[in-house]
């Protein structure tokens, strides 16, 4: 098993009632922590990429919704202004319909709910972490994409929290984190908590991930999720469906790490999943540098859908769905039911 400790990485602090994000914008070259006093700031933290990655985002909306009931705000408007936020992370929703479900305006009462929620990710992540560790073979090399360590979460990390978690194992020999152009979530991130853990690692452009698989030089990739429907399709940052098939192609293995709040069994399938499209201007500039001729258009949908049958494994903290169907989610998560866990 692996050691039960969070990276000492975090992105999100409660403290004397307020919130503080570290603003993953500027991230890794500047820390600086942004503080956020009502819901409507929070909204515009989560909207602007100041703390992102899907768990992050759910968790940071729970804070939104008690700082707002600590105003003693409208808590119907409270839902609407943070639920617009950003579209895909379903754990946005899920977060906020656990805090409204409480049926409460007491401020305290919701606070407590949110610290729960935060408190509960950080030991989902740990427990994902170890089951996705345990089917990792020795000396395994790894890809992966976008950020989904502490700075997406409440701490350890999905995906990241897997590799984490396999690293104190003993059992990785290579990690290599694919840039994820255009937010640079890998090169920016990524990089940077790998280097915290000092694990070893190579920073790799998107587009070099093929030239890799073909060398033989990864064996698996393991991703985050920011929406998993009931049929196990998995919604994540753009560029993973391309990894799935690339992955599939070249006989490697396929591992996506999300907690049970990822998922949204009312959604059929990945079709269904509402797709972030972002601004132009982060594919046509870099850092505020225009790249591409000014006024070319640009299409820049944030997520992809990846289909269940491309994917070997899904780790959760209740354990592993192997071969991700609608009947192996469901058996899933009948299980966590039955164990009492909230899914
Ligand atoms: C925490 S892991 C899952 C995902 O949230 C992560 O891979 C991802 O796609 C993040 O996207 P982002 O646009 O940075 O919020």
């Amino acid at each position: 098993m692996s050691a039960q400790s969070p990276s000492r990485v975090n992105a999100i602090e409660w403290r004397n009632n307020r919130l503080y994000l570290l603003d993953q914008r500027i991230l890794p070259h500047e820390q600086v922590w942004i503080e956020c006093t009502s819901a409507a700031d929070t909204a515009i933290a989560i909207r602007d990429m100041v703390v992102r990655g899907a768990p992050a985002i759910g968790i940071t909306a729970a804070y939104g919704y008690a700082l707002e009931a600590l105003r003693g705000g409208d808590m119907t408007e409270t839902f609407r202004v943070l639920a617009a936020s950003r579209p895909t992370a379903v754990n946005l929703f899920w977060a906020l319909e656990r805090m409204a479900t409480l049926g409460t305006t007491d401020a305290a009462s919701l606070v407590a709910e949110a610290i729960r929620i935060h408190e509960e990710d950080i030991a989902a992540n740990l427990a994902m972490g170890n089951h996705g560790a345990s089917v990792m073979p020795e000396g395994v090399r790894i890809y992966t994409h976008c950020n989904t360590g502490a700075l997406a979460t409440g701490g350890h990390g999905t995906a990241l929290g897997v590799i984490r978690s396999a690293w104190n194992d003993g059992k990785v020999e290579q990690v290599y984190a694919g840039e994820t152009r255009p937010w640079l979530q890998g090169a920016r991130l990524t990089a940077w908590e790998l280097q915290q853990d000092n694990i070893t690692a190579s920073l790799v452009c998107d587009g070099a991930a093929a030239q890799l698989f073909r060398q033989g030089k990864a064996d698996w990739v393991i991703v985050g999720a920011d929406r998993i429907t009931a049929n196990g399709d998995v919604a994540n940052k753009i560029g993973t469906y391309s990894l799935a098939v690339l992955a599939r192609h070249h006989g490697m293995k396929f591992m996506v790490a999300a907690p049970l709040s990822t998922f949204d069994l009312s959604l059929s399938s990945g079709d269904q999943i509402p797709i972030e499209q972002r601004p132009m201007s982060e594919v046509t500039s870099i850092k505020g540098i225009q790249i591409a001729p000014h006024e070319f258009p640009a299409i820049n949908p944030s997520f992809d859908v990846t289909p269940a049958e491309l994917i070997d494994v899904i780790a959760t903290e209740a354990g592993l769905i192997h071969n991700p169907s609608k009947e192996t989610v469901a058996a899933l998560f009948a299980r966590a039911r039955a164990e009492g866990r909230q899914a």
